[in-house]
């Protein structure tokens, strides 16, 4: 409750405000003008030349009234801070990294590889903290994912391959086996298990993803890698599996 003192101090302060009031509307021109200067300053008035005001405390034009805050209502669905954990692409210096990379198809598959070890560079990952094992096909490529995220000497595996479709329906056997080998090998080692594995109609799709008009995928999956090492290091170790 506003104190008399400070309640007359009010007072006073409205009259004059309410005596500017009246000898601005006195001299303005257009009564829209007169009722919309006085609505910006009495959103409640109730005509536009005799604008009412109350002193009671409660009233929203005394100076000394505390708009109550509504109380937040805490909603089931949402907390009062969410967490947003994400990877950083700017503190992999340290982060060991294996490429598993078939050579099955390399004139596809060595392009690709030199865009994600040039990702790995310009990121600041130490040459001697990449390792790179070759297989014969992409069909290889999870066993020995799996392998790697399973020794726990690196911080993500980098799976890259190049799956083009033939005459015979065996594409679909190479590319299935390769997808789920690689994500079996994440899921079974705890390690994040890259897909950098193109799996393309014909060979023009292909060398396109390996430096053409549609980039290197190969850097792409880098990037993904360094993300997926940098959440787990920074954010997901503590988490009790
Ligand atoms: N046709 C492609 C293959 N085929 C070979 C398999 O990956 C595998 O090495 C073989 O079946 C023996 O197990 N590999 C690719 O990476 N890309 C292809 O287009
Ligand atoms: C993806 C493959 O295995 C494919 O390149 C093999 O070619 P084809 O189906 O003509 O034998």
């Amino acid at each position: 409750m506003a104190t008399s003192a400070s309640a007359t101090a009010s007072s006073s302060l409205l009259h004059r405000l309410h005596d500017d009031i009246s000898s601005l509307s006195s001299s303005s021109s257009s009564s829209h003008h007169r009722s919309s200067s006085l609505s910006l300053l009495y959103p409640h008035k109730t005509s536009p030349t005799s604008p009412r005001i109350n002193f009671s405390p409660k009233c929203s034009m005394n100076p000394l009234f505390v708009m109550p805050v509504e109380k937040k209502k805490k909603s089931s669905l949402r907390t009062e801070a969410v967490r947003q954990l994400t990877g950083s692409l700017t503190k992999a210096e340290g982060f060991r990294f294996a490429v598993v990379v078939a050579r099955f198809n390399e004139i596809v598959t060595k392009p690709l590889l030199e865009g994600a070890l040039d990702t790995f560079k310009k990121y600041s990952v130490r040459e001697e903290d990449i390792d790179v094992v070759w297989v014969p096909g992409s069909f290889e490529i999870g066993l020995v994912a799996q392998k790697l995220g399973q020794s726990g000497k690196y911080n993500a595996i980098l799976c890259i391959g190049a799956v083009v479709r033939g005459d015979t329906t065996h594409y679909d056997a190479v590319a299935n086996t390769a997808a789920s080998g690689v994500h079996s090998a994440g899921l079974n080692s705890g390690v994040p298990c890259i897909f950098g594995v193109l799996t393309c109609e014909d060979m023009d799709q292909a060398l396109n993803r390996a430096g053409g008009k549609a980039g290197n995928k190969g850097s792409e999956a880098a990037l993904t890698a360094i993300e997926m090492a940098s959440l787990f290091e920074h954010h997901l170790k503590e988490i009790a599996v």
